[in-house]
């Protein structure tokens, strides 16, 4: 039975970095069965899906051996074990749509992950999260409390050793701290289609516009709110005879959609940071 592994790399653009790539992979008697490379002012990103003959070879022993043509094309790379369930953690407040979604496709086998637990600063979801047989830890939060609940915040993702931690409309604003601590590994859903509408209440704000388009966007999680990373973004229309209400109601299935996709692609190693911007290989 062969192994599969993920290979990324970011580096500097130059000529060979395909060819080298290649050609240690087919020293170690690896396949590649997917590969997506884009080339961006004077960066290179490449992602590569390939399966390894070796059935003993793992993923920690190819990223050392890889070392020294990674440290001659001054690439960062990681190769990732496409077996390895990811390990999440998910947020959520009093809004339980996206985190149904969530699960719903967690239990389906859709998403391969393992749900290492549900937080909110609400008890709301704790019957359905422990009906999902799943542990709930309701940390309710003030401005007074905010630093203590965040540290039991980042406990949690520790003891739980979560890679991914996703804010499945978890309406609280994360300090700067906490920010750098999950830097590249939160994603949060927000309800609108950015950069329009920031803040709690887009879809209100997108009422008083009168817009005829709502949508939704997944985005990696930084100090300045709503600014991150863009990973997914969708739309649908509306008209002048929605309320603000149908409004929130009509958005949820178009964040549930955004979110899904863009945790899907993260834990698939498709998504690359280019700065402020990422790289999807969807
Ligand atoms: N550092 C960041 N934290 C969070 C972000 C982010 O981009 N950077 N996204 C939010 C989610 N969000 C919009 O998508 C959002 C959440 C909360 C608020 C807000 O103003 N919250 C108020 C309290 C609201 C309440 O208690 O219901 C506040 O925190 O004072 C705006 C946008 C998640 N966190």
């Amino acid at each position: 039975m062969h192994r599969r592994f993920v290979l990324t790399v970011t580096c500097p653009d130059r000529i060979g970095i395909v060819a080298v790539t290649a050609g240690f992979l087919a020293t170690h008697r690896c396949s590649i069965t997917e590969a997506h490379q884009h080339h961006e002012g004077d960066g290179f990103f490449m992602r590569l899906a390939f399966r390894a003959e070796d059935a003993a070879i793992t993923a920690a022993a190819l990223e050392a051996a890889f070392a020294p043509v990674a440290r001659e094309f001054a690439m960062t790379a990681r190769v990732h074990d496409a077996a390895r369930r990811p390990r999440v953690l998910i947020l959520v407040s009093r809004f339980g749509h996206c985190l149904f979604d969530l699960l719903h496709r967690w239990r389906n086998g859709q998403l391969a992950v393992d749900v290492v637990g549900v937080l909110s600063n609400h008890d709301d979801m704790r019957s359905f999260v422990e009906w999902n047989g799943l542990p709930f830890h309701h940390l309710p939060v003030t401005a007074e409390t905010k630093a203590t609940q965040e540290a039991a915040i980042l406990r949690l993702v520790e003891d739980g050793q979560a890679d991914l931690v996703v804010l499945a409309r978890y309406m609280q604003i994360l300090s700067p701290a906490l920010c750098a601590a999950l830097a590249g590994r939160c994603i949060n859903i927000h309800h609108s289609f950015l950069p329009s509408f920031k803040g709690a209440k887009p879809y209100h704000q997108a009422h008083r516009r009168g817009v005829k388009i709502i949508g939704a966007t997944a985005h990696y999680v930084t100090t300045d709110l709503d600014e991150g990373p863009i990973i997914e973004q969708d739309v649908r229309r509306v008209n002048h005879a929605r309320s603000a209400d149908d409004l929130v109601t009509l958005g949820q299935e178009v964040e549930c959609a955004v979110l899904a996709r863009a945790v899907q692609w993260h834990v698939d190693h498709r998504v690359l940071l280019n700065g402020q911007q990422t790289i999807v290989f969807d």
